[in-house]
């Protein structure tokens, strides 16, 4: 089964076992694997020690902390020398249920929440200091823990907050762990080195768009929906506003799609993770605010010519003399559609427009 990445397909994760004697023995390979119990999950072996094999059918499986490389090979995770809380125990006791309506949806995958982490130790990112959006009872947080100095953590909800407070109490008085109690979108954030987060998804978008300019690797989780379009190349049906807004700011990969048990409560759709490497964009633009703002606007019209785009979307864009800029723009742009445009066609033309357009305010 395959995946989706930014610059293809690649191999995917989760797959059905053709052969039941395979799956016997990769769970074998799994106990005999297995690391010492966490004292806190009362001498358990990881509780339920809930595998996506046993729950959905089979996963291909990697060595534990360890991921799986588009070109097929592991590479080893980080090293970890203590057990990983487990997931199902920290939700119990936390005593909570998570609840749809606050976005809350808690991993409970161990392989899944050890391999988080990898997708940033792979590319060598700097994980001295680590944020989390969105910890919930903390199965993630504590992977970050193991391979990091130091750890951020923002959650709105309080007794989850109060939760992690208590929980990571040796943590917090090590001075390794920062619990910021509040709306992501609003709290100070440190001055972090890179970000794992399984995001809240109704401002999945809005977080995102606060932790881009920061300029910091990123792995974040998604919608599945909602993560390919973020990936997606020109002249696909995926391909957009937030196709050229997300590669403005990075690299985007879809790295690893995971099914809705792996959550508790199952969301209602697939999630997936991007892998966000932040980067100079291979264009220029003089005023990077106008840019977004003349692609949002052009893709308000995507079935639209650009040549008729441009002259319809002057409220949005701003444009005061959107005709100048049409009779400025090759033929050849004019013709297209916008999601035939690659991001840096977008900025060769906001950059017109920028001259001959005389640009204004705009929404
Ligand atoms: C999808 S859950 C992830 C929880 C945990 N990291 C995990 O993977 O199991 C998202 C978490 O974000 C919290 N949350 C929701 N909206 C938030 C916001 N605006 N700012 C900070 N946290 C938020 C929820 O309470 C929930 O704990």
């Amino acid at each position: 089964m395959l995946a989706k990445t930014a610059h293809g397909f690649g191999t995917k994760f989760v797959r059905h076992s053709p052969n039941p004697g395979a799956r016997h023995r990769k769970r074998r390979l799994e106990r005999d694997t297995k690391p010492e119990p966490n004292p806190r999950d009362g001498g358990s072996t990881g509780g339920r020690g809930r595998s996506l094999e046993h729950e959905y059918g089979g996963l291909e499986r990697a060595p534990s902390g360890a991921s799986r490389r588009r070109d097929g090979a592991f590479t080893p995770g980080p090293t970890q020398t203590r057990a990983m809380r487990d997931p199902d125990g920290l939700i119990a006791r936390a005593g909570v249920r998570g609840d749809p309506d606050r976005d809350q949806h808690f991993l409970v995958d161990d392989r899944v929440l050890d391999r988080l982490p990898t997708y940033l130790t792979e590319i060598d990112a700097d994980t001295s200091h680590l944020l989390e959006i969105g910890g919930g009872t903390g199965a993630l947080t504590d992977r970050l823990l193991a391979i990091a100095d130091e750890v951020t953590v923002v959650e709105r909800d309080r007794k989850l907050a109060a939760f992690l407070e208590a929980e990571f109490a040796d943590e917090i008085d090590a001075g390794r762990l920062t619990v910021i109690e509040g709306d992501a979108l609003e709290v100070a954030l440190p001055d972090f080195t890179a970000s794992v987060s399984n995001l809240p998804y109704g401002v999945s978008s809005e977080i995102t768009f606060r932790l881009l300019p920061e300029q910091r690797p990123l792995v974040l989780m998604f919608q599945q929906e909602f993560a390919e379009r973020m990936v997606a190349q020109p002249g696909t049906s995926e391909y957009g506003r937030l196709s050229v807004s997300t590669q403005h700011y990075a690299d985007a990969e879809l790295v690893e799609s995971i099914p809705k048990e792996a959550f508790s409560p199952p969301p209602a759709v697939q999630s997936a993770v991007v892998r966000l490497e932040p980067r100079a964009p291979d264009y220029e633009v003089d005023d990077e605010a106008f840019f977004l703002r003349f692609v949002k606007a052009l893709f308000t019209q995507r079935r639209k010519t650009i040549r008729n785009a441009i002259r319809n979307t002057a409220h949005i864009s701003g444009l005061e003399a959107p005709d100048a800029v049409v009779e400025a723009a090759d033929d050849d742009v004019l013709q297209k559609r916008a999601d035939a445009m690659s991001p840096a066609a977008f900025a060769a033309l906001a950059q017109l427009a920028l001259d001959v357009g005389e640009p204004g305010e705009g929404q």
